[in-house]
C-alpha cells in the first residue's frame, strides 16, 4: 500500500542527507508556540543520526511574500529544535548560496543544520529547478518528511527530488498509510468539520467531500465566505472574494449536508481585548467582525457528532488565539472527543488549537497536515509523496 522508498532503503551512512520537514509552526513573540510538528519529525532525525549521517533540515514557514522577512525566520525553530535534542544545531541565514554552501561543507555525521525559510526565494513556490538544482547541490540523499506541505509541488518539496536519490521519512510514511486505511472505508456517519482561513485553498474540497461524508460543518473564515455568498453584509470579517462563486455552487447543490452556523460571535476590532457579543445571523454591524461561531451553532454541532463513525476535522472554528473567541473551537473539540468516532484531526492551527483544549489524548490521530490530509481524502496525488522512488 505504500510503495515508495523510506529512509530505512537509503545508505546513508557518512552521507550528507537533505531532509525537508514541516516546522511551519506557530511563532509568538519571536518563540515557538505549538510544538506538535518539530516532535513529528524526531523519528527521522534520529533514525539519520544514529546511522551516521548529516542531517540538513529545510522548511518553509508562513507565506512570507517576496523575500526575506524576519517575521518568518526559522532560526526560533532551529534554537528550539537545539534544545529538545540537547545538541547543537548550526543554522544557515539562507537555504542555497554561500553561506548554506559552507555550513552543509563543514557539517559532520551525527551533526544538524537548519537551513533558513525556503519561501524566502519566491522561486520556491514556483517549483523552480534552479532552485531545486541549488539546494540539491548541499546533500547526496534527499528524505521528504513534511507530510503537511506535501500536498505542495515547490522546489524543496518536488523539484529537489529530481536531483536526488530520494525517499520518504518516517512522518511521511506513518500518515500517508494512516490516512489512507482511515478514510478508504470509514465508519458512518462520517462527519467532516472545516474552518480555518485558508479558504480559496480549501473550498474546492467540500465538492468532493459532499459525495463521501454525510454531514458537513462549516466555521471559522470558511464560514464568512458563504455568509457572504448568501447576501449577508459581513462588514469586517475574514472573506476571499475569489472563492464566493465557489461557495454559491456549493450553497446550490450541498442540500442539508452542508451546515452553516446560526449564530456567531462579533468583535468590534481584530484583537484580544475586543468588545464582543453574539448575535443570530444577521447582516454584521458596520465596523464589527465574525471572530468565532455562536453558542446556538456550538449545540446544533454537538448534536451532529453525536453517535458519529468518523470525524475529520481541519481549521479552527475562530480566532481560537485571542480566548474571547476560543469557545467555539474549544466546545466542538469537545463534543468531538466525547463522540466515540474515530476522530482525525489535521493541521498546523488545528492541532495547536487540540492540544490547548488539553483534549489531544482523547482524538484517534493527530495529523500534522491540514491541506494535505484534506487532498488525501478527495484522493488526490500529493506531488511531494509522487516524487520520490518507487520502492
Ligand atoms: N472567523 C475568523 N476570522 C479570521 N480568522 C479566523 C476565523 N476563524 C479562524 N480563523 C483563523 O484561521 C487560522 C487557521 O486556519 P488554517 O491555516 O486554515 O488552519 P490549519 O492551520 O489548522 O490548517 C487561525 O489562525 C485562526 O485564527
Ligand atoms: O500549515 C500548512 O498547511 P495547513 O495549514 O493546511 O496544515 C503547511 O505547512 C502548508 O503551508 P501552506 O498552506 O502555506 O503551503
Amino acid at each position: 500500500m505504500f510503495n515508495k522508498k523510506t529512509v530505512e532503503d537509503m545508505d546513508v551512512k557518512g552521507k550528507k542527507v537533505l531532509v525537508r520537514v514541516d516546522f511551519n509552526v506557530p511563532i509568538k513573540d519571536g518563540k515557538v508556540g505549538d510544538d506538535t510538528r518539530i516532535r513529528a519529525a524526531l523519528p527521522t532525525i534520529e533514525y539519520l543520526l544514529n546511522k551516521g549521517a548529516a542531517v540538513i533540515l529545510c522548511s518553509h514557514l508562513g507565506r512570507p511574500k517576496g523575500g526575506p522577512d524576519p517575521k518568518y525566520s526559522l532560526k526560533p525553530v532551529g534554537e528550539y529544535l537545539s534544545d529538545l535534542m540537547k545538541k547543537p544545531v548550526a543554522f544557515a541565514d539562507d537555504c542555497v548560496g554561500t553561506s548554506a554552501e559552507a555550513a552543509a561543507k563543514v557539517l559532520k555525521p551525527g551533526e544538524i543544520l537548519l537551513l533558513e525559510n525556503t519561501r524566502f526565494h519566491p522561486e520556491e513556490e514556483k517549483n523552480d529547478l534552479d532552485l531545486a538544482k541549488k539546494m540539491a547541490s548541499l546533500a547526496d540523499v534527499f528524505i521528504n518528511d513534511a507530510f503537511g506541505t506535501a500536498h505542495r509541488a515547490h522546489s524543496s518539496t518536488e523539484g529537489v527530488a529530481r536531483f536526488l536519490p530520494a525517499a520518504a521519512g518516517f512522518l511521511l510514511e506513518k500518515e500517508i498509510k494512516y490516512l489512507g486505511q482511515a478514510v478508504a472505508e470509514p465508519k458512518r456517519p462520517f462527519v467532516a468539520i472545516l474552518g480555518g482561513s485558508k479558504i480559496s485553498d480549501k473550498i474546492g474540497v467540500i465538492k468532493n467531500l459532499l459525495t463521501k461524508a454525510d454531514v458537513i460543518l462549516i466555521g471559522g473564515g470558511m464560514a464568512n465566505t458563504f455568509f457572504k455568498a448568501q447576501g449577508y453584509p459581513v462588514a469586517d470579517s475574514l472573506v476571499e472574494d475569489e472563492a464566493l462563486d465557489t461557495a454559491k455552487e456549493l450553497l446550490a447543490n450541498g442540500g442539508s449536508k452542508l451546515r452553516l452556523p446560526v449564530d456567531v460571535t462579533i468583535a468590534d476590532k481584530f484583537d484580544a481585548e475586543a468588545a464582543f457579543k453574539v448575535m443570530d445571523m444577521a447582516p454584521i454591524p458596520d465596523g464589527w467582525r465574525i471572530l468565532d461561531i455562536g453558542p446556538k451553532t456550538v449545540e446544533a454541532y454537538a448534536k451532529a457528532l453525536k453517535g458519529a463513525g468518523t470525524v475529520v476535522w481541519n481549521g479552527p472554528m475562530g480566532v481560537f488565539e485571542f480566548p474571547n473567541f476560543a469557545k467555539g473551537t474549544y466546545a466542538v473539540a469537545k463534543a468531538v472527543a466525547d463522540s466515540g468516532a474515530v476522530s482525525i484531526i489535521g493541521g498546523g492551527d488545528s492541532v495547536a488549537a487540540i492540544q490547548e483544549s488539553g483534549l489531544a489524548d482523547k482524538i484517534t490521530h493527530i495529523s500534522t497536515g491540514g491541506g494535505a490530509s484534506l487532498e488525501m481524502l478527495e484522493g488526490l496525488v500529493l506531488p511531494g509523496l509522487a516524487a520520490l522512488q518507487d520502492k
